[in-house]
């Protein structure tokens, strides 16, 4: 495929499953997105959303039933996957355990013909990108969890495919490995310069790692956006609580002036800000994340009373659940506290986010 690409673009994309009962379900629908060549997206969602799906049908081994899929102007969604030649890697590596890694890398190769060497000098620039050199003679069993995902990752890009697809490459990592590999992936993306696709549930990775990501529910998009406006303007409620937003509560719409709105609950006024147009709405959802808040100042605006009930400590900071005249919050501060304790809140307006929809 054409390596020079400058945009692959998915336009309206579906794909539904015959069920059993004879219906069809829709494990994707009308995914559109325009990815540029050096992009970093990350699929982000809940498990069933639809994510792996969508990655599949960029493979190649899961056929469409709506849009199409174009690599510039070559619609790519009616060719093989081998035609399509997009790099893949998945969590659980799926490397063959009885050759060494210099085989498991250069197995495409050979398969596509590619001369013995020439196979060895491009096994060798993919180990050395992964910086897995010296491993070569190794059997995957002799690799720890990470290796065997850098080896994987190798065998994805030694056939320099024009795209790089990831569905969940470090869910089999312990936590620490997790976060160093996060660094590593988007090193190995960086130099490369194609377009990677990377499948992922967790919030944090998708965050670190993507330059757009698309957030998924039951088969549809809810948003698409760089990180910081995914995570500090997420445009719905399912978004918002899949981002972390934990409290949810409804208010009343006191008054408004554009995207700033004064809402009450039981006596208590708060400082928000819009999300969407919210224009002559009565009744709104609130949503605010544990860690925007922080302990009030005298005097401060949009401060709560609150009496921790229970609490869990995280070391630098700690989750308190406490209850509040608003009903019950989880606050995430810094310091010592205790079951009883009565703390006064404080959260900035501009983390007050207030939907149109129902809590
Ligand atoms: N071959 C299939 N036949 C029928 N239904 C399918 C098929 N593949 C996927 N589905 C359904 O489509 C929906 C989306 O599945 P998909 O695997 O894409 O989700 P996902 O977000 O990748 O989830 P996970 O993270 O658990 O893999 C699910 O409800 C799933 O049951």
């Amino acid at each position: 495929m054409n390596h020079s690409f400058q945009q692959l673009r998915l336009d309206a994309v579906g794909r539904k499953f015959d069920t059993a009962s004879g219906s069809a379900v829709a494990a994707l629908s009308d995914l559109s997105l325009d990815i540029q060549r050096g992009e970093f997206i990350a699929l982000l969602g809940p498990s069933g959303c639809g994510k792996s799906t969508a990655l599949n049908c960029l493979a190649g081994l899961t056929s469409l039933t709506e849009g199409s899929i174009w690599l510039d102007d070559t619609r790519i969604d009616v060719l093989p996957p081998e035609r399509r030649g997009f790099g893949m890697v998945f969590q659980n590596y799926a490397l063959f355990p009885h050759m060494p890694v210099r085989d498991n890398v250069g197995f495409g190769l050979k398969m596509r013909g590619v001369r013995k060497d020439e196979i060895a000098r491009r096994v060798q620039s993919a180990l050395s990108l992964v910086q897995l050199e010296g491993h070569e003679h190794k059997l995957p069993g002799q690799l720890s969890g990470g290796q065997q995902q850098r080896v994987a990752i190798a065998r994805a890009i030694v056939i320099e495919p024009p795209v790089i697809l990831m569905d969940e490459p470090l869910s089999n990592l312990d936590a620490k490995l997790r976060i160093e590999m996060r660094a590593e992936i988007r090193r190995i993306h960086r130099q490369l310069e194609r377009a990677t696709i990377y499948v992922t549930h967790d919030q944090d990775e998708a965050l670190s790692m993507a330059d757009r990501i698309v957030v998924m529910r039951a088969g549809s998009v809810q948003q698409i956006g760089a990180p910081r406006e995914v995570y500090g303007r997420p445009r719905n409620l399912h978004v918002a609580r899949f981002m972390g937003y934990r409290n949810v509560l409804d208010f009343r719409t006191v008054r408004q002036a554009g995207d700033g709105l004064v809402v009450e609950h039981n006596q208590v006024q708060m400082n928000g800000t819009a999300i969407g147009d919210l224009a002559g709405r009565q009744q709104v959802a609130i949503a605010m994340r544990p860690d925007d808040f922080q302990l009030a100042e005298a005097g401060q605006a949009n401060g709560i009373d609150a009496t921790v009930r229970s609490l869990e400590f995280g070391g630098r900071d700690s989750l308190l659940f406490v209850s509040t005249a608003l009903g019950d919050l989880y606050v995430r501060l810094p310091g010592a506290f205790a079951p009883g304790d009565r703390i006064r809140l404080h959260i900035p307006a501009d983390r007050v986010l207030a939907y149109a929809e129902a809590a």
